[in-house]
């Protein structure tokens, strides 16, 4: 038996071009949405994100702009940024490229940006709304997670899903969003005893761990959906998964590939998001008006 391929890609594509119908009828009520990267240092792999992060904007026909700053820029400066970037009307969603320097608090700077334009759903106001399941900013990756698993027809509610990994921007928020679907959700992490045990009885893993081919044949249930989230690099500069994928493959029901994957999705979903915003934006213009 092989998997079926999730081609997160494929998927990206096919929302890609819905956002962008959506962004075109918003332009023509007088909104363009707008999306403002900043970025920290010159870590190669932020560029690329951030690059292609920009592109998408183009291609979808929205307003994007780029602040750089040198590694030392001190958090003051880019707090002043993001309070001006939350006043701008041109704005809809202010994105700070993760991970940022050493001297700079990340939850600070996150905390700065309005809830309001937090696309990337970072921001403790969407995390709670969306643990309570009020309306919010989903972050991306889970977001995406949960389309691609719709899309491609995986059914959630009862089913057991193994969260491999616990960090605030993936492990958490992807197993409280799929908790929101009626799944039985189990969080496992570098502390958890018999891993495998869990996994084994996992009809959804999601690796979230962030070392190269961390999940094998062994952790998975014949048959059960294997989401990849890991964004690894080899000695090479090749991006590796968290699952060993060529073995994976030959006991799973469906699998998610690295690169064409999560990835994909994600920078959709800050698309769809943005977009959102902007929406939001709109409607707050009209009630004024009226
Ligand atoms: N504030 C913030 N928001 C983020 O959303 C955020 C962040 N910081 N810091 C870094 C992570 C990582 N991330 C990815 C987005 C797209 C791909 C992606 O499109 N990957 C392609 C391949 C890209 C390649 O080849 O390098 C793929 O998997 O097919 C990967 C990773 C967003 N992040
Ligand atoms: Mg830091």
């Amino acid at each position: 038996m092989t998997a079926l391929i999730i081609d997160g890609k494929e998927i990206a594509k096919r929302k890609k071009l819905e956002i962008s119908l959506e962004v075109e009828k918003l332009k023509e009520s007088g909104i363009t949405p707008g999306l403002a990267v900043v970025l920290v240092g010159d870590n190669q792999a932020s560029k690329t994100y951030v690059r292609s992060k920009q592109m998408t904007c183009k291609e979808l026909g929205m307003h994007s702009v780029l602040i750089e700053y040198t590694e030392s820029v001190a958090e003051g400066e880019l707090l002043r940024k993001i309070a001006e970037l939350n006043e701008d009307d041109s704005i809809h969603g202010i994105l700070v490229q993760l991970p940022l320097p050493k001297h700079i608090r990340e939850m600070a700077v996150i905390e700065a940006i309005s809830p309001e334009k937090d696309v990337d759903g970072f921001h403790p106001v969407n995390i709670g709304r969306m643990m309570i399941g009020q309306e919010a900013f989903l972050s991306c990756t889970p977001f995406g997670i949960l389309v691609m698993l719709k899309e491609s027809g995986v059914a959630l509610e009862g089913k057991h899903v193994v969260v491999v990994g616990r960090s605030n921007i993936v492990g958490k928020p992807v197993g409280q969003l799929l908790l929101n679907e009626n799944a039985t959700v189990t969080y496992c992490h570098s502390k958890t005893k018999e891993l495998v045990k869990h996994t084994q009885s996992a009809d959804i893993i999601i690796a979230a761990v962030g070392r190269t081919g961390f999940i094998t044949k062994e952790h998975v249930k014949p048959g059960a959906v294997v989401i990849d989230v890991g964004i690894n690099r080899n000695e090479e500069g090749k991006l590796c998964g968290d699952v060993s994928y060529e073995e994976v493959k030959d006991v799973a029901g469906h699998i998610t590939p690295v690169p064409g994957g999560v990835g994909p999705m994600t920078i959709t979903m800050l698309m769809y998001n943005t977009l959102k915003s902007a929406r939001n934006a709109l409607n707050k213009l009209q009630r004024t008006n009226n």
